[in-house]
């Protein structure tokens, strides 16, 4: 019995290569130095892995932005405005990809999968040469065999990569990815034949994309992927790595039936009917990689249930061919836990990072051998049963508040119309109002105010009196500007969701719990552990301190419970449904005391309700119910008169426009600038929105400064198809990551946009 691991986080236990690339970047330290870093990070995981005792540790999971870009450089599918001109990519090509430079924007990123991680995104048209132009694969396996230790090499699989990539431009209609597969085979069995000339043993293809609902065509791209490999991989024990949900009856046929495959890596976390799967039939002689460590989250293993599953999985696979793993990669878990210094022993005896699993899946692999270390397991057991019976994860009050919930819909009581006249009559404001999303510039004087008050630098007055001047600042910023419903700017927040998990019961947060979010950025993700309650207002002294410095509309500024949700690490002893409704009524209290302190408009980001969107489609209409539910629950008892605003940041919703109707707000405002046809194009096709909207009229990601004209034409576009009166002008999104000499000017010419289209209006009347 065998231990594996998916996938490792990169970033390091205190975030070593974020410093180090984001310094690299800044020019303040050498290409050398980056390496170095890296090379650092890479030998201390291999060498931890093997002083665990993991008998298939994988190479090449390391990236220096991400794994999808690595798999573009290896195939040298280098979009041609970035000017490579062949030879092995280097650092300037790959990261003008991935961050873009002065005079070309980055590519595209996304959401990977339904994770907080995202990946760039791979532009291919009829055109491309591939070539062989990264040996990053084969580079790292060697490094690692010269530490004396024979690694998996890790693969983004070829046809996962093209179901992952987008037609380039201009082709977008017309294009078959797929059709690609004959380019791209050539190129992997060149760094195939280089893997085994190097020694290579075992080789893992991620095929990710098996889980989600493919048709028969896309099914057959495998088929014929891996037959078109065979010969190539001949000699090789070849894994294909699936995870994040069960394979469908026909993926699952498709996967066992590949040619020259040997091994699966199945998730058997979420994909909770994978074991009746296996039952149903497993082919002779192959091996089993049963993911039952849990990659997505930071809770220890219950060792003596996983222990059990993999007996039975033994008894179909046979004993010398099951192998303990990893759901998917613990990329997107945090690094270790022994540097959490803040956490209570109890909380901490719950919990397992990276590290920690690694230890995990290798107990449960020799325990499976006959080997069991009876004092692990007795300890975990303990700790099981300490979360099972722990007074701080019930209460009792906050579960019968959430039962109650069931059997009631939760809106109020007037339709949004009616409403949205009662909000004109108190408020009295122009047509197309300006606003934006909440955070201005996070400045560096900012961030160490905040760091200096967490260490106990500086004094509670200190750190009030320094966060309302920023706050006056960004007030009297917005009425110079002539902004008409103004924002407190979020100086206090370090992040939209860790802000408030830091001030919930039934949260505990960590010191170093990083996670990678894109490139060098990473979030903290509270943990929920206990029922949630709100012990006391959250955010009503700084929105009545705001509102107190102005005569415009100040936005109340709240974070969803489904984005709270979605982005925490969330407890897996009850339905993630039941842990959102108590979200939601904990932010429920918070809406109603800014009314109470005299906020009329309040906004509720649920940046996160699309991508926690279930992979499959067969689960959206559960995800969708609860989602708007408990949305509509933290705002159902205000008065018409109070205005409730949502804001989203990811504008592919054409799927799921009517339950966002559903919702209810006031007002909606979403990321829409850098794919305006696909938004508006809703709206064209007919759908009847009637509430306020504001699609974001320019792209806060990018450093670039839009003209009053180009914005001016892109409220003209939207006024093609929505009303006049329910049209809001505002940007993408927060910008918390730009500058003040980006951010002025920008909204400088939003405002002139919005009043020139203002007075065009009125003249046409
Ligand atoms: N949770 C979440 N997910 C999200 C988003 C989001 O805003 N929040 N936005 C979308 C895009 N993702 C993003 C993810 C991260 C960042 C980001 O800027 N992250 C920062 C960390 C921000 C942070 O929490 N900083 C804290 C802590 C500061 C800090 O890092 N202090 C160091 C000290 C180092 C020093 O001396 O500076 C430490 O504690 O170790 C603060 O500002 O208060 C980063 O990686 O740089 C932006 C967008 C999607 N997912
Ligand atoms: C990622 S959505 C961000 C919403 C938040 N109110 C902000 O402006 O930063
Ligand atoms: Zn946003």
């Amino acid at each position: 019995m065998a231990s594996h691991i998916v996938g490792y986080p990169r970033m390091g236990p205190k975030r070593e290569l974020k410093f180090a690339l984001e310094s690299f970047w800044d020019k303040k330290s050498s290409a050398e130095d980056l390496q170095k870093v890296a090379a650092d990070l890479r030998s201390a995981i291999w060498k931890q892995m093997a002083d665990a005792g993991i008998k298939y540790i994988p190479s090449n999971t390391f990236s220096y932005y991400d794994q999808v870009l690595d798999a573009t450089s290896m195939l040298g599918a280098v979009p041609p405005r970035y000017g490579w001109n062949g030879g092995e990519i280097g650092f300037d090509t790959y990261f003008s990809m991935a961050r873009g430079n002065a005079s070309v924007p980055a590519m595209e990123m996304t959401k990977w999968f339904d994770t907080n991680y995202h990946f760039i995104v791979p532009e291919l048209g009829p055109d491309v040469n591939f070539s062989y132009a990264s040996h990053k694969a084969v580079d790292e396996y060697k490094e690692a065999k010269s530490l004396g230790v024979d690694t998996v090499p890790v693969l983004v699989g070829p046809v996962s990569y093209l179901l992952l990539s987008k037609p380039a431009k201009g082709v977008e209609k017309t294009f078959s990815l797929l059709s690609l597969l004959p380019k791209i085979l050539p190129i992997y069995k060149e760094v195939i034949s280089e893997l085994k000339a190097a020694g290579a043993s075992w080789i893992q293809f991620d095929e990710p994309t098996l889980v989600l609902d493919l048709d028969s065509h896309q099914l057959q791209a495998f088929t014929s992927a891996y037959a078109d490999l065979e010969s190539a991989l001949s000699g090789l024990n070849v894994l294909i790595e699936t995870y994040f949900a069960d394979l469908t009856t026909k993926a699952y046929k498709t996967l066992v039936g590949l040619k020259g495959v040997t091994a699966y890596g199945l998730d058997l976390v979420r994909g909770t009917q994978t074991i009746d799967l296996v039952k149903a039939g497993f082919p002779e002689g192959k091996y089993l990689f049963a993911g039952v460590v849990d990659g997505r989250n930071i809770w220890a293993n219950d060792l003596a249930s996983s222990l059990s599953t993999l007996q039975q999985l033994e008894a179909i696979v046979g004993k010398d061919k099951l192998v303990a793993s990893t759901s998917c990669s613990l990329l997107h878990t945090a690094v270790d836990l022994v540097n959490e210094t803040k956490l209570d022993d109890e909380i901490k005896s719950w919990l397992a990072f990276a590290a920690q699993k690694v230890v995990e899946v290798n107990a449960l692999a020799k325990a499976l051998a006959g080997q069991k270390d009876e004092a692990f397991f007795a300890a975990n057991a303990a700790a099981q049963a300490s979360r099972k019976s722990s007074p701080r994860v019930t209460n009792e009050a906050v579960q019968k508040a959430a039962a109650a919930l069931k059997g009631s819909d939760h809106r109020r009581a007037t339709n949004v119309s009616a409403r949205l006249d009662a909000q004109q009559k108190k408020l009295n404001l122009p047509v197309l109002l300006t606003t934006t999303i909440g955070s201005f510039p996070q400045t560096l004087e900012l961030r160490r105010v905040r760091r200096e008050f967490k260490a106990n630098k500086i004094s509670e007055e200190d750190y009030v009196k320094a966060i309302k001047e920023e706050i006056k600042k960004v007030v009297d910023l917005q009425e110079e500007l002539d902004i008409d419903v103004l924002v407190h700017g979020e100086p206090e927040r370090n992040d939209m969701v860790e802000y408030f998990g830091e001030q919930l019961s039934g949260f505990a947060f960590t010191v170093n719990g990083w996670v990678q979010s894109y490139g060098s950025r990473c979030v903290k993700p509270p943990i929920i552990y206990g029922d949630v309650s709100r012990p006391k207002p959250m955010t009503v002294f700084w929105s009545s301190t705001a509102q107190s410095m102005t005569q415009r509309p100040m936005k109340g500024m709240l974070t969803g419970p489904v984005t709270i949700l979605n982005w925490s690490f969330v407890r897996n002893d009850q339905p993630r449904f039941e842990t959102c409704y108590q979200i939601a009524l904990a932010i429920k209290d918070e809406v109603e005391d800014l009314e109470k302190a005299g906020i009329n408009v309040i906004q509720i980001d649920e940046a996160a309700l699309r991508e926690g969107l279930p992979l499959r489609k067969s689960e959206h209409g559960f995800y969708l119910k609860w989602a708007v539910h408990s949305f509509r629950i933290t705002n159902c008892g205000v008065q018409d008169t109070t205005q409730i605003h949502t804001h989203m940041c990811y504008s592919n919703f054409n799927d799921i426009i009517h339950s966002i109707i559903d919702m209810d707000a006031d007002v909606i405002t979403i990321e829409n600038s850098r794919s305006d046809e696909k938004l508006l194009s809703v709206f064209r096709e007919g759908v009847k929105y009637g509430a306020g909207i504001g699609p974001g009229v320019y792209d806060i990601h990018s450093p670039r400064i839009p003209s009053t004209e180009e914005i001016a034409d892109r409220i003209d576009k939207m006024l093609a198809v929505l009303e006049t009166n329910i049209l809001w002008v505002n940007p993408d999104c927060g910008l918390k990551t730009r500058k003040y000499a980006e951010v002025k000017p920008a909204l400088n010419n939003m405002v002139a946009a919005a009043k020139l289209l203002r007075t065009q209006l009125a003249s046409a009347k």
